[in-house]
């Protein structure tokens, strides 16, 4: 992908405990494109918010390679890590209020990130009000916190992300607290934006429906991307347009494809497989020996 803004190869994220090891990403490829906007789910303990954190600048790789914009995040100095993530990009967390300062009003908090950035005096104000208008709370301007509905303390943490015209937002479970209308209202705002600010949309969710809300989903699977499922729009029998979702493995540089596994349950595929290049597909069968001996 030439365009890519976001480049993760081999990615590896590893905790250490005490003597225990948690390899929260073991080896995790993905690709964005610039002005794309696309969807990483995937079960609980995946590897999402760890993905998250490490593009954000928050955290640190462990090993891998993992690119956004010009910036290289295996080296990264301190001071780098402060500029990219005050202008390259920007983070909206899981939890809506940990976005938010209890005593600063809307404007107060979208304005806070300019003025850490030297912006000048005028400037931030205008891109206060354009910014509240983009994501559709001008009214909570004056509101504290307290004083919004969850669905416009969203929003106002998402114009406070892009404060600084990052070219990438970063959304943790952004719906996670909200009821499903309000949840597509955000997902909205969040295309609103991407369309018309053309900023890079990672969006991280369980959500498996979330694929309706994107054109790319990306799942991950045991710290790995597993699938990726595109959403396309074709003409139908009856010339009407109908969405399309697509659903394909991810395969890695060194050949690797995670098997879904409802496939491997369905026929009790075991440690070994069959593999048979056929004229325009592969085809994997189970090994009737291992799977005998399994049974
Ligand atoms: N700071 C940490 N120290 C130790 N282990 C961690 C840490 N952060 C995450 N992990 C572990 O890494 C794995 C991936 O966690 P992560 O939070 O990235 O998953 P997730 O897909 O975002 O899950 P959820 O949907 O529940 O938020 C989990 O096993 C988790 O327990």
């Amino acid at each position: 992908m030439p365009d890519a803004i976001v480049v993760c190869d081999s990615l590896v994220r590893i905790y250490q405990t005490g003597s225990i090891e948690v390899q929260a990403l073991q080896g995790l490829d993905l690709l964005v494109e610039a002005g794309e906007m696309i969807a990483v789910v995937g079960a609980s303990g995946s590897g999402k918010s760890t993905l998250l954190s490490l593009l954000a600048g928050i955290d640190a790789p462990t090993a891998g390679r993992a690119r956004v914009a010009d910036w290289d995040l295996l080296d990264m100095s301190a001071r780098d890590r402060v500029r990219y993530r005050r202008h390259t990009v920007g983070y909206v967390r899981q939890q809506t209020a940990q976005n938010l300062v209890p005593y600063l009003t809307a404007a107060q908090v979208v304005d806070l990130p300019m003025t850490l950035a030297r912006v000048p005096r005028k400037e931030r104000a205008t891109r206060v009000n354009t910014l509240l208008e983009a994501v559709g709370v001008a009214h909570c301007a004056d509101r504290r916190p307290g004083q919004m509905s969850g669905g416009e303390q969203m929003r106002v943490a998402i114009a406070v992300s892009l404060a600084n015209r990052p070219r990438v937002l970063l959304a943790d479970e952004p719906t996670g607290e909200l009821d499903t209308e309000t949840s597509a209202q955000v997902f909205g705002v969040l295309r609103d934006v991407n369309r018309d600010l053309g900023v890079t949309i990672v969006v991280v969710t369980h959500d498996p429906d979330v694929s309706g809300q994107v054109e790319r989903t990306v799942a991950i699977r045991d710290g790995r991307t597993s699938s990726e499922v595109l959403r396309r729009t074709s003409t139908g029998a009856n010339g009407d347009d109908e969405v399309v979702h697509e659903e394909y493995a991810v395969m890695d540089r060194a050949g690797r494809v995670q098997v879904p596994k409802d496939y491997i349950e369905a026929l009790n595929l075991t440690r070994r497989v069959r593999l048979a290049l056929e004229d325009d597909h592969v085809s994997l069968r189970p090994d009737e020996e291992t799977r005998g001996k399994s049974a």
